[in-house]
């Protein structure tokens, strides 16, 4: 097929952004924010689904985009069984596994259900590509020291590949024969060592690793259990520190980079000292994953919304130059991402995956 018509769709926590493409060029991208107040009201994530229809099927005939031309619909891939990089039909089992948040939940648990619901009426196919689930991690990276604490690939894998994809590229060489430590800085970090296109080892984003403008990161253990057994929260009070109200939020009050870098600028020393003491957790992972790799680093690819920020890329830079050329990529490709995976089947480049928990299980 030539130059399909792709739409595809990436829920996130606070947004939902689409693009349609033909073949590789983008020809419209749109994107919807949701105010707390207006998901609020949702007991979950998959109970927004008719809303988020709704709504972009609203702005896509007001754009007079027409869903009969379409060729496929791709969505963003959430919480499922561990899988391996790729695209995958939405299929089944997928959905039953996202329409019960069986491994969790999560806003892009709403990609592939949004692109079914799309897809099925136009009786085209829906996909999948690279979900938060890749999982390339090697046996010795699953050790926690608890047995029954396994360390878990959850990783901003769509983006991460495709700007390994595209620095590759720049320097002239195929993705499959380099390595890469890639830090994803965005509300949430995910700092990965990359082994010839493999992620071997990933700091879990909701889990280890440094803090970020929204998450805790990694915690003093011991004092962790202390605080969770403390009478002065509840289980679900205790995550959503950890997830939704660490890091910045949890010193100054605001996930705003921006705004933490003025008020750091202006002379305000917390501010500058949580921005630096994130600018030191990344780095120190950084050196973690070049030790992974067993400091054979092609180069560190610096990417996410915090990857705009001069002065943490500067300060990133200063402190692991010495391990291999710093790239820049700064903020997501990940609508793009979606199209590319969807058009490498289209085109028989690539034959799409089936998810299917036995097929895949590790
Ligand atoms: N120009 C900029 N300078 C500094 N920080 C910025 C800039 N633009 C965005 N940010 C910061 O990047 C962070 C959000 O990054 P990003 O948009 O990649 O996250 P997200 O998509 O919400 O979450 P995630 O990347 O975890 O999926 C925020 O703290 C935001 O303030
Ligand atoms: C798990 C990777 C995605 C996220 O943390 O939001």
């Amino acid at each position: 097929m030539e130059n399909p018509k792709i739409l595809a769709i990436n829920p996130g926590s606070t947004s939902t952004k689409f693009a349609v493409f033909l073949g590789e060029n983008q020809i419209f991208k749109e994107t919807i924010r949701h105010e707390d107040k207006d998901l609020i009201h949702f007991p979950t994530v998959v109970s927004q689904l008719d809303y988020r229809l709704k709504l972009l099927i609203e702005s896509l005939h007001y754009h007079n985009i027409n869903l009969e031309e379409l060729d496929a619909v791709v969505g963003r891939g959430g919480f499922l069984h561990p899988l391996k990089s790729g695209t995958y039909i939405v299929n089944k089992e997928m959905l039953d596994d996202l329409k019960t948040a069986r491994y969790g939940e999560h806003a892009s648990n709403l990609g592939a259900l949004m692109a079914y619901e799309l897809a099925k009426e136009q009786d085209i196919p829906a996909y999948i590509v690279d979900p938060i689930v890749v999982d390339e991690m090697e046996d010795v990276a699953r050790l926690s020291g608890i047995p029954e604490l396994e360390r878990k690939s959850h990783v901003h894998a769509l983006n991460i590949k495709a700007v390994s994809r595209k620095i590759a590229k720049r320097i002239g060489k195929d993705f499959q024969s380099l390595n890469f430590v890639v830090a994803h800085l965005g509300g949430g970090i995910s700092i990965v060592a990359q082994r010839k296109g493999q992620i071997i080892d990933v700091n879990n984003a909701n889990n280890e690793g440094p803090f970020s403008p929204e998450r805790s990161g990694g915690l003093p253990a011991f004092q962790l259990v202390r605080l969770c057994y403390s009478g002065k929260f509840s289980e679900k009070e205790m995550l959503t520190r950890l997830t939704k109200k660490g890091g910045f939020y949890a010193y100054l009050g605001t996930k705003n980079a921006m705004e933490v870098e003025e008020r750091a600028t202006k002379g305000d020393k917390k501010a500058k000292l949580v921005l630096d003491g994130m600018i030191y957790q990344v780095s120190k992972e950084i050196g973690a994953m070049s030790a992974v790799l067993e400091g054979d680093v092609d180069g560190i690819i610096l990417t996410g919304g915090l990857s705009f920020s001069d002065y943490i890329v500067q300060e990133i830079t200063r402190k692991v130059k010495y391990i291999a050329p710093v790239f820049v990529v700064p903020g997501e490709a990940e609508l793009e991402s979606l199209a590319l995976g969807a058009l490498r089947i289209l085109t028989n480049q690539e034959e799409a995956r089936i998810y299917s928990v036995e097929i895949n299980a590790y």
